[in-house]
């Protein structure tokens, strides 16, 4: 179906910038509006006395999703990034014990791994990850790369064939999917872990999930030396090269919209925006695709009779945790860390209610994650010094603050209390030569994210696959959205796949598998209309 030729982008993060480029390659005139100074949304960059800190996502998982995506403009993710594969692949700090568990980069060590840690562990690991890879595969042919427009094209023999076993992954939680295998509370736990990836706990996401671990723990881990930006940096060059207009300080305060004479759906004309000093502007389109957080997009920049989703949609649905993020520069090396480590601890469960039950708290201690990048990256720290990323999840809730807060202040403090003490780095505290905080309320107003998640809706059932916010509006005629909050969901590559997604709703393909590659064009181009200072 053709929709003209003009497109604007509201959101300049990996979502936004992907989904221009996309549109640019088949032969939109696209302009991107992003209201921060630089693009990358989440995954963000803050520089500060030579240490380059990601301030968002760090392991890089589903290379293949990368690289097709890179490939359907083109390249590749071997010509754009230099990735590094990380061996261990991660270390596993757990409450109360000395002995922390490292997670090898292949296969055969991690069997070995559980097989040591409990009687029988290894063969059942075996049988688990073949179980994640050939879930991981239905989901990449079936379920990920689909807009659910219609259901027929799922209606496949690989599919209908399990159908029983799908149902079953549906159904049970993948906290007790991973105790049907182990006994060992360690296992269960590293198992249990990729749930919060998915902005979820191990007690509410489906199985399904489980195939996260063959992502982990089979597939192994990689790093994009220089940092998670130079992901970010290389989409917005590749969008630029397709001629994508990127203006940064532009923040989007309303999708607009006219009444069309033959269709019962007013159409969208455009989007009104303020720049760096105030001033309102207009520009005009055939098709806008914001890529901002849904509820931001759906209730600040729409007007009710056009919300397709609603504040009423929004109060019956559970957002993925919020996040305390703590970046340190410190002196001296930190040989007990390697690049990743989780900390995980014993009233886990407890945990996650914490973050996700009403009434919600904060958990203390909490099971957080610590990044090293500069392990495996010069980069990112001056010589003689490291750079270190504290992960605290929190419940999405804005009331805990941001980094002006003592409350969020003091989230931090806890945190490198506890590094310190569990990985046995005494003298942390003192170390420390730079410090930036991050809390709830920064999410929110930094981002105009929900609630102040980091992530998006929590991938629990009711809000995974089809039951998850569709990326094209009910209410107006060429309004599209891509990014966590729709489908696929959380995460770089499954944001790699939105944007492909709306590539697809807008040519009305029904596939559930990854377009081919390279993309090519299907619209003549004609530039987006500056409309000017608004009256
Ligand atoms: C701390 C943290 C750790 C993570 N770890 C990982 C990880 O290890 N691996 C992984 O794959 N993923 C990880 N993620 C998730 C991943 O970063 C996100 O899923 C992804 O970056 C979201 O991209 P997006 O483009 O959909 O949204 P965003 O990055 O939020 O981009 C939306 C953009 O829209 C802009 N915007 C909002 N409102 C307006 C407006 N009115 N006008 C103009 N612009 C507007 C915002 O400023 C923002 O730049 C992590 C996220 C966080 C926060």
């Amino acid at each position: 179906m053709s929709r003209g030729t003009s497109a604007v982008v509201i959101g300049g993060g990996i979502s936004g910038l992907a989904t221009a480029a996309l549109l640019a390659r088949d032969g939109y005139s696209v302009t991107l509006l992003e209201k921060r100074e630089n693009v990358g949304g989440r995954a963000g960059l803050s520089e500060n006395s030579g240490f380059r800190f990601d301030t968002g996502p760090s392991w890089y998982l589903m290379p293949e999703v990368f690289d097709h995506f890179y490939r359907s403009l083109g390249t590749t993710a071997a010509e754009q990034l230099d990735l590094v594969r990380l061996d261990p692949a991660y270390r596993v700090f757990f409450e109360g014990r000395t002995d922390p568990v490292t997670v090898a980069a292949s296969k055969e060590e991690n069997v070995a791994l559980f097989e040591s840690i409990e009687n029988g562990a290894g063969a059942k690991l075996e049988r688990y990850l073949d179980s994640a890879a050939v879930t991981y595969e239905i989901a990449k042919k079936r379920f990920l790369y689909t807009t659910f427009e219609s259901f027929l094209p799922l209606l496949r023999r690989d599919v209908l064939r399990r159908t029983k076993l799908l149902v079953r992954l549906l159904t049970e939680s993948l906290d007790s999917f991973t105790s049907r295998f182990f006994r060992d509370e360690r296992l269960k736990q590293i198992l249990g872990y990729p749930a919060v990836f998915l902005g979820s706990s191990p007690f509410t996401t489906p199985s399904m999930y489980h195939l996260m671990s063959h992502l982990d723990l089979v597939d192994g881990v990689l790093y994009p030396r220089g940092g998670f930006t130079t992901i970010i940096d290389s989409i917005a060059a590749l969008a630029r090269s397709e001629g994508v207009d990127i203006r940064t300080n532009a923040t989007v305060t309303s999708i607009d919209t006219a009444p069309t004479a033959s269709a019962r759906k007013p159409s969208v004309t455009g989007v009104t925006w303020t720049n760096a000093t105030g001033d309102t502007q207009r520009l005009t389109a055939d098709i806008v695709v914001s890529t901002a957080d849904l509820h931001h997009s759906e209730t600040q920049l729409l007007p009710r009779a056009l919300q397709t989703y609603p504040e009423k949609y929004w109060r019956s649905k559970t957002a993925g945790p919020s996040a305390v993020l703590v970046s340190l520069g410190v002196r001296g090396t930190l040989p007990q860390l390697p690049h990743h480590s989780l900390f995980f601890t014993s009233d886990w469960k407890h945990n996650f209610e914490q973050i996700f039950t009403e009434p919600t708290s904060v958990p203390f201690p909490a099971s957080l994650y610590v990044c090293k990048p500069s392990a495996s990256d010069s980069s990112v720290a001056p010589e003689g010094t490291e750079n270190l990323f504290i992960l605290v999840p929190v419940p999405a809730d804005v009331t805990i603050g941001g980094r002006a807060d003592a409350t969020v202040q003091a989230i931090a403090d806890r945190a490198l209390t506890q590094v310190a003490e569990w990985a046995d780095v005494p003298d942390l505290a003192e170390r420390i030569v730079v410090r930036e905080v991050t809390g709830p309320a920064d999410f929110a107003s930094d981002l105009n994210a929900w609630k102040g998640t980091a992530l998006g809706p929590a991938h629990i059932l009711t809000q995974s696959a089809f039951f998850r916010a569709g990326n094209v509006s009910k209410k107006v005629d060429g309004l599209f959205y891509a990014g966590g909050s729709s489908i696929p969901g959380i995460g770089l590559p499954m944001c790699l796949i939105s944007a492909e997604l709306v590539i697809k709703r807008l040519r009305g393909d029904l596939s559930t598998e990854a377009m081919p590659t390279p993309l090519f064009p299907t619209q003549t181009v004609v530039p987006a209309r500056d409309a000017g200072a608004a009256s």
